[in-house]
């Protein structure tokens, strides 16, 4: 499980049996335990496609398979309040990580069957949940942020992240299977700063969402381990 914040690790351990703190390395916090007898990584990523391709590239190399982030975003669609799941079904590759790897024209996309599972799971958990596509970008101070952000809306983009972009071309083209899912802690009216700011002191929609998103993975998991 990858989040992005290295204090959301402590949420996912909560749910986990058998934990044990492994690591913490610069933005890289990582936690194992099991969930319904599976085992579980959680390894925080930081922010960013950067620090995301590292994370991901040396899981890779231990002989990770499948990687689930479980994000935070930004929500482009007006109808997605905060606190709602967005399954990422494709990502606009708006970020430098994905770009230094692959061409423009090589897709961000998840494992079809993982995107299923989390589907499945979020159902089960009755998280309103939204599947499309996403856009990961590089920073949400840019100059240009309103009409970017108005040109991806207006083209049905879902949210933004950072680093679901990263995770799916380098899960790609390293044969891992990935998924990414989304709480929303912005909505598409809201100032961006003041809504991370409630999430990071403890909003109770947000937490909400984080809590669905963690359980709809940890039971992807396990059913997708199942196929
Ligand atoms: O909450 P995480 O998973 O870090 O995700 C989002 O939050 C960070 C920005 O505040 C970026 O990393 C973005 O992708
Ligand atoms: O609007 C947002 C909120 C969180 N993360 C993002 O990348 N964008």
């Amino acid at each position: 499980m990858l989040p992005g914040d290295p204090a959301r690790v402590d949420r996912i351990a909560e749910v986990l049996d058998d934990t044990k703190e492994l690591a913490f390395n610069r933005e890289f916090r990582s936690v194992k335990g099991t969930y319904k007898g599976i085992q579980v990584l959680a390894v925080s990523t930081g922010i960013g496609g950067a620090s995301t391709a590292i994370a991901v590239e040396e899981l890779a190399r231990i002989g990770v398979k499948v990687m689930i982030r479980i994000g935070s975003c930004g929500a482009l669609q007006p109808d997605i309040r905060l606190g709602d799941l967005i399954l990422a079904s494709g990502t606009v590759r708006d970020d430098g990580a994905s770009a230094s790897y692959a061409k423009p024209i090589y897709p961000a996309v998840p494992d079809t069957k993982l995107l299923f599972e989390c589907i499945r799971a979020a159902e089960n958990e009755k998280a309103a949940c939204h599947v499309g596509i996403t856009r990961s970008h590089d920073s949400f101070y840019i100059d240009e942020e309103e009409e970017v952000s108005k040109y991806w809306s207006e083209r049905g983009v879902l949210g933004a992240d950072m680093e679901t972009a990263a995770l799916f071309v380098i899960g790609g083209l390293r044969g891992v299977k990935t998924a990414s899912i989304l709480n929303t802690v912005v909505e598409s009216e809201d100032k961006l700063e003041d809504h991370i700011n409630d999430y990071t002191s403890g909003d109770q929609k947000m937490m909400h969402g984080e809590k669905l998103e963690i359980l709809t993975a940890l039971n992807a998991f396990v059913s997708y381990d199942q196929l």
